[in-house]
């Protein structure tokens, strides 16, 4: 099976790049700027029609959440109307698409965890963009399946692990909000279950298998027991380690608004596929293990 990735250094894209390894049957490949850019909607459908996959992942996405709030227009083309393009390519194929979409698309209002057909309402230019993005894959291909995932961290790109660590670095306490809660996922962890879900659509792509599904690592937490966990972790790798300081969204002043309550049920995900994301502890202590194991002195 081929499986087509947009965007080529995405934590997401190389996680996939990296769980498909030595993996029987799945040929993985990326493909990215300037041959696909999500702005050039013709330059996204040429690329993946040349490449014929059996399964389009739509990764490559428009992710920086403070400037989406000055730089709607390009959040907007690039998380909507660059979705459509991939989505309407593989439809054009007939292959499914995969899209990822984001946590952020929920008010943060609710009490509990989000199903996956809760009332919507994005706080953010970023959240209303992938919103959109959303909408438009779904309108541009019936064999879609819209993977909401939230707070990804991985061993590659820029994620908030990879913040925490390195501010840890200078610094001997660190102020992170302790009124925002949700699920820490591991991009590897999210690899893993596009992979899951690929083989089960290869098998049989019934009509359960499309529409929105929530992926996210078990249990949940604070961006502050998040940090606090990070730093447990690293010292026990003989990595950096800051003390938490617990401080209230008010007292972290962001251009974006961020969900105080964005945690996902991943329960119809685990009904419809058989996968479950690990407890997010298990996959935070990997990471970071690795992460202070690869910044060791040889
Ligand atoms: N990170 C997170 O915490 C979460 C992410 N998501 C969603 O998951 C998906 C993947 O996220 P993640 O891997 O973390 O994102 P990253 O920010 O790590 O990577 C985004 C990728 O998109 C590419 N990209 C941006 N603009 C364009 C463009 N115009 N044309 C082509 N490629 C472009 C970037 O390319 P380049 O390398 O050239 O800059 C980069 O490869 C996104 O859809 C995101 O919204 C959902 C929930 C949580
Ligand atoms: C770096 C830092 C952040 N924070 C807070 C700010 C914010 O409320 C929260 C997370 O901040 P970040 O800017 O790292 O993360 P943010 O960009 O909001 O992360 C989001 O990215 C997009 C792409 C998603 O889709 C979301 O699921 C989510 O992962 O932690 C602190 O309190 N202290 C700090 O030192």
């Amino acid at each position: 099976m081929k499986i087509l990735v947009t965007g080529r250094e995405g934590q997401i894209a190389r996680s996939l790049v990296e769980q498909a390894r030595g993996r029987p049957n799945i040929v993985m490949e990326t493909v990215g700027r300037p041959e696909l850019d999500l702005v050039k909607p013709e330059s996204v459908m040429a690329a993946i029609r040349e490449r014929k996959p059996d399964l389009v992942v739509s990764a490559a996405a428009y992710t920086a959440v403070d400037q989406a709030e000055d730089d709607v227009d390009m959040a907007l083309t690039v998380n909507a109307g660059g979705a459509r393009a991939a989505a309407k390519a593989a439809a054009e194929l007939g292959v499914p698409v995969v899209h990822l979409s984001t946590d952020y698309v929920f008010s943060g209002d609710k009490a509990g965890a989000y199903l996956e057909d809760d009332p919507v309402g994005p706080q953010s230019a970023y959240g209303r963009t992938k919103l959109a993005g959303e909408v438009a894959v779904a309108d541009a291909n019936p064999k879609h399946v819209i993977l909401r995932t939230a707070w990804a961290y991985s061993p590659f790109g820029r994620n908030f692990v990879k913040t925490m660590l390195a501010q840890a670095q200078t610094r001997s306490s660190i102020g992170v909000v302790c009124d925002q809660f949700g699920n820490p996922t591991s991009a590897l962890d999210i690899a893993d279950g596009i992979l899951h879900i690929a083989r089960a659509l290869a098998a049989m792509p019934s009509a359960d298998k499309f529409g929105i599904f929530h992926l996210a690592g078990t249990g949940s937490t604070s961006w502050a027991g998040f940090a606090e966990n990070i730093f447990v972790e690293s010292r026990s790798a003989g990595g950096p380690f800051a003390a938490v300081q617990r401080i209230s969204t008010a007292e972290y002043p962001s251009k974006a608004k961020r969900p105080a309550n964005s945690r996902l049920s991943t329960d119809k995900l685990a009904r419809v596929y058989g996968w479950r994301a690990p407890d997010w502890r298990l996959s935070c202590a990997d990471i970071v293990r690795r992460l202070v194991q690869e910044a060791a002195p040889t």
